[in-house]
C-alpha cells in the first residue's frame, strides 16, 4: 500500500491529506517534525510526503521551501489547497469565571505551529493580551502538550481533528483573523501518484538561477513565458545560500511540462545562460468544500459559551 509521511494525527496536514485522498486508501505515517517528514521519503521509508508550502496570510513557508530546494531532491507530484480554520483548544474548566462563563484572559500561554500563530494574531491580542506565545512542531503537538499539562492555563491553536484526537475542549472556533485563509500543500515523491480526484489543471515548478552581471536578465526570463502566453502563478526570490546577494527565482507556471511551449520557454531561458532546475510538473486540485467532512467553514467564529 502507498505510504505517505505527514505531520502528527490531528494536524492541519493530516486533515488536508485526508481531504485529498477522499476514499482512496493509503497508509499515513505520522512524524513530529517536518524535517522527519522530508527525510522519510528521501530515505525511501515512505513513498510521498505532505508539505505545506504557502499560506494566504503568512505567504511562503520558507523553511519548507528551503528544504525542497537545498536538502532533498524529491519531485512535486501534486498540489492542492486546504482551509486553515483554526480553533482555540484547552481544558475548558480552567478558564471559567465565577459565573461559569469562559474567560480567555485567564490563558497564560498559547502554543501552536509557527505558521498558525500569525494567522490568529488579532484574536490573541484581543482576547488574551498577556499570554506568552510558544511555537511547536505542529498544531497537533501543541494540543498534545496542553492535554498533558492541566492546571497551567495553557491553550493550543489547532484543528477540530486535533481536539478530538486528544480529547480536549474547543474554547473558540474560527479564530483566524481572515476567514479566507487557505494553505497550499504539495505531495512530493519519486513517482507520479494516481489520484481519483479530477485535477483543475497542471503546474510546473522551476528554479531559475541568473548568470552574474547580466542587466535585464530577469526581464528576459519573464519574456520567455510572456510572449508564449504562459501564465505564472507564483514567482519568488530566495537566497542561493552560496554568497550574499546571490538569489535564485522560484517560478510556478500554470502548464504541464508536456506542453511544447513550456519546454521551448525553458530552452530559451537556458540559452540566456540561466540555470533551470525543474522541481516538478504535477496536477493541481481545487478545494471543494462539499467533499470535505472536516470542513468548519461557514461556522461563525467566536468563543463557545454553552
Ligand atoms: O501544524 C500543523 O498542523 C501543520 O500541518 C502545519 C500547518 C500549520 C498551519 C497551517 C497549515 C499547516
Amino acid at each position: 500500500m502507498t505510504r505517505i509521511a505527514v505531520l502528527p494525527e490531528g494536524s492541519v496536514s493530516h486533515e488536508a491529506v485526508d481531504y485529498l485522498l477522499g476514499d482512496q486508501s493509503c497508509e499515513l505515517v505520522h512524524y513530529q517534525q517536518i524535517t522527519e517528514v522530508f527525510r522519510s521519503t528521501d530515505s525511501g521509508n515512505t513513498d510521498y510526503s505532505v508539505i505545506p508550502i504557502e499560506n494566504t496570510i503568512d505567504g511562503s513557508v520558507s523553511l519548507h521551501m528551503d528544504w525542497l530546494v537545498h536538502e532533498v531532491d524529491i519531485a512535486m507530484q501534486a498540489e492542492w489547497i486546504y482551509p486553515s480554520i483554526q480553533n482555540l483548544i484547552g481544558h475548558r474548566k480552567e478558564f471559567l469565571d465565577q459565573a461559569g462563563q469562559l474567560d480567555l484572559s485567564k490563558i497564560t500561554k498559547v502554543m501552536s505551529h509557527p505558521v498558525a500563530l500569525p494567522q490568529c494574531q488579532q484574536f490573541i491580542r484581543e482576547h488574551m493580551p498577556h499570554a506568552e506565545l510558544e511555537s511547536t512542531g505542529s498544531t497537533a503537538e501543541a494540543v498534545k502538550i496542553v492535554k498533558r499539562s492541566p492546571g497551567k492555563g495553557w491553550a493550543a491553536i489547532g484543528t477540530r481533528l486535533g481536539a478530538a484526537t486528544h480529547d480536549l475542549d474547543i474554547l473558540a472556533e474560527g479564530v483566524t483573523d481572515h476567514h479566507n485563509n487557505f494553505t497550499r500543500f504539495v505531495l512530493i515523491g519519486h513517482h507520479p501518484i494516481e489520484l481519483q480526484r479530477k485535477p483543475k489543471g497542471y503546474r510546473t515548478s522551476v528554479l531559475v538561477t541568473l548568470p552574474e552581471d547580466f542587466p535585464g536578465a530577469l526581464h528576459q526570463v519573464l519574456s520567455a513565458f510572456a510572449w508564449r502566453r504562459l501564465n505564472l502563478s507564483r514567482i519568488e526570490s530566495r537566497p542561493t545560500k552560496r554568497q550574499l546577494g546571490s538569489y535564485y527565482f522560484y517560478i510556478e507556471v500554470m502548464e504541464s511540462l508536456e506542453s511544447v511551449l513550456l519546454t521551448a520557454a525553458f530552452a530559451e531561458i537556458e540559452a540566456l545562460k540561466c540555470q533551470v532546475r525543474i522541481l516538478g510538473s504535477y496536477p493541481s486540485y481545487a478545494y471543494d468544500k462539499t467533499l470535505n467532512s472536516c470542513d468548519e467553514a461557514g461556522k461563525s467564529g467566536g468563543v463557545l459559551n454553552d
